[in-house]
This record gives structure tokens, C-alpha cells and sequence, in this order.
């Protein structure tokens, strides 16, 4: 019997969206606002989703105390509170854009889940502004 288990978390974070080989003209036609040289932030809202057999004995897919402290290793102590683009090596040379930085959480938790187990990151940049990944596993 497969099931899907799911975490919330959420951090917040500025970037920019900026391509440095690109004008200033094309940066600004392409990315508007979000473009802003002096950044911008997101209350970034997140959901992590383990997708596996029902264990018999324990009665979990996976347990939530441990996928609640993996996000906040390898993702809230990373990102929150962070200029995603000054601070976070991963987007030194990476757009942080909402579908950029769910691939990026993907690939941070994806080591930690047992593989055979799907993993699916969905990430809200705004409360309307959302993207999902599920990557190969
Ligand atoms: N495909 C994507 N498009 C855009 C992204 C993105 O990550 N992927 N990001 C942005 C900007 O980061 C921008 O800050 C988004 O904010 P905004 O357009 O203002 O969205 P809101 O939901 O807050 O605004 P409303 O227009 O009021 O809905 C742009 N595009
Ligand atoms: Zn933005």
C-alpha cells in the first residue's frame, strides 16, 4: 500500500532575478521588478512530500520528526534569513527563481530519502506563485 506523507515549513529570503552575461535592458525587459538591484523578499512556504510503501510494523511511509529535522538542516538553516543570492553558494551562479530553488531543495534532501521513496517539493513564492518538482528518483 503506498502513501504520501507531507511536511510544511517555510523560510524567508531575498534575492534578485538577474543574468550577468545579459544587459541591463534585457535584465529589466525579462525579469521587471524582480530584477530590482537592491533585491526583494518571499515568505517562501514549503511542502515536502515522501511518497512509499506503508511500513507494517510502524505504521509510517516515513517518520515526520525525521523529515521535519532534515528540512530544517539542509534547507531553513541554508536559506532562512539569507540573501539567497549573496549568501547561498548554490545560486552564486543559479537564478534563484521559485523553480530553481525547488530543484535545489529537491536535490539537498534527495541523499536523505531511502530510494524507494518518491520525493516531491512544492514551493510557494507568494501565496499565489507556486511550483512542483519531482524530480527522478
Ligand atoms: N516562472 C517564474 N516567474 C516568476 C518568478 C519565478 O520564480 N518563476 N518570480 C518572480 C518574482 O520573484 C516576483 O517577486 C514574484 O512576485 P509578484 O509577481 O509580485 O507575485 P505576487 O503573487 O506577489 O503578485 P500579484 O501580481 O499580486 O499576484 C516573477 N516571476
Ligand atoms: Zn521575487
Amino acid at each position: 500500500m503506498r502513501l504520501t506523507v507531507s511536511r510544511k515549513a517555510h523560510f524567508n529570503a531575498a534575492h534578485r532575478l538577474h543574468r550577468k552575461e545579459w544587459s541591463d535592458e534585457k535584465n529589466q525587459l525579462i525579469f521587471g521588478k524582480c530584477n530590482n538591484p537592491n533585491f526583494h523578499g518571499h515568505n517562501y512556504e514549503l511542502i515536502v512530500q515522501v511518497t512509499g510503501e506503508l511500513d507494517q510494523e510502524t505504521g509510517f511511509v516515513m517518520d515526520l520528526k525525521e523529515l521535519s529535522d532534515l528540512i530544517k538542516s539542509e534547507v531553513e538553516e541554508r536559506f532562512d534569513h539569507k540573501n539567497l543570492n549573496l549568501d547561498v553558494p548554490e545560486f552564486f551562479e543559479l537564478i534563484p527563481t521559485a523553480e530553481n530553488i525547488a530543484v535545489v531543495i529537491w536535490q539537498l534532501l534527495r541523499p536523505f530519502i531511502p530510494s524507494d521513496k518518491e520525493l516531491e517539493i512544492i514551493l510557494y513564492e507568494t501565496a499565489r506563485n507556486f511550483v512542483s518538482f519531482k524530480g527522478e528518483n
